[in-house]
């Protein structure tokens, strides 16, 4: 039974699946923390996508870290998130002995999205819409397990970066977030860890070029989540344990932009 109402949401990147010891490790200790707190699992999988439009002699691009996506790549794009990556995970944690139910952004009216640039072909903004079945889900004691496939209005479907997509799920709860890739959080040009990052030194890091590809995407996401939520966001590695994460023992933690006063 969760004590408290503020819902982690824990966003795993996609290498994590191809690491099956550490990926059943953070599931069992997802196991431990939905005994106190309600928990949201939201993945990538972009190294599954690679993988699986590879195999059907399909190339990929990026810009800034977001995948240039033509329509004609989402059956593989959406099967590979909200197939593949998904039920791994949910295999996952029925293996930890928790009760995942595999959703995607689409799903409830989670959210809705916008296309970001048709230069990026089907590649989605998340806003938030309706929490209702969430608040279903974690008051059933399940796990939310959600991909990041999204749809505009129109129901085509769009692939939304899972950081955005961490990000917005977030929002929509109120959760504290926790983005675990695999490297231990925000690194130095000297590959030192940066314990807190602020808005002007994100700024500095990223015009140095020190931040940049996925973690520029991710950075900048934590950015906008931990200044609307008003309170840190958390970007760690997902082989080091939640408990040491959650106590601030490592990882970065994002630090709110300043809000200017009146707004
Ligand atoms: N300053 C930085 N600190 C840490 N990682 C960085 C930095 N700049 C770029 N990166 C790259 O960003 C990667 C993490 O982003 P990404 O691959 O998108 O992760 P995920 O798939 O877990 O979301 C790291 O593995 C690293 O290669
Ligand atoms: C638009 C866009 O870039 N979508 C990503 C979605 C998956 C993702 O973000 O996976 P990771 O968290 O493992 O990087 C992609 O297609 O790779």
């Amino acid at each position: 039974m969760a004590t408290s109402n503020t819902p982690v949401v824990i966003k795993v990147g996609g290498a994590l699946l191809e690491n099956p010891a550490i990926a059943a490790q953070l599931l069992t200790e997802i196991k431990a923390l939905m005994a106190t707190r309600s928990v949201i699992l939201v993945h990538g999988g972009g190294a599954m996508v690679d993988t699986l439009l590879g195999a059907m002699q399909l190339t990929s691009t990026k810009i800034d870290g977001l995948r240039v996506t033509p329509d004609e790549h989402m059956p593989v794009v959406s099967g590979a998130l909200a197939g593949t990556a998904n039920k791994m995970l949910c295999g996952l944690a029925i293996g930890a002995g928790v009760t995942p139910v595999g959703i995607s952004l689409l799903d409830g009216g989670l959210t809705q999205c916008t296309v970001l640039n048709e230069k990026y072909g089907a590649v989605g903004i998340p806003s938030p819409g309706s929490s209702a079945l969430l608040d279903h889900l974690l008051a059933s004691g399940c796990l939310p397990v959600i991909s990041s496939i999204g749809s505009n209005a129109d129901g085509r479907l769009l692939n939304v970066n899972a950081d955005q997509a961490a990000t917005v799920i977030a929002e929509l709860t109120g959760g504290d977030l926790l983005l675990l890739s695999n490297v231990e959080g925000v690194l130095d040009g000297d590959k030192v860890l940066i314990h807190a990052l602020d808005e002007a030194r994100l700024k500095d890091e990223v015009n140095k070029g020190v931040i940049k590809d996925g973690m520029l995407v991710k950075v900048e996401a934590a950015m906008q989540a931990a200044t609307q939520l008003s309170k840190p966001v958390t970007i760690a590695s997902w082989s080091q344990s939640l408990a040491a994460i959650l106590t601030n023992q490592t990882g970065t933690r994002v630090i709110p932009a300043a809000q200017i006063s009146g707004e």
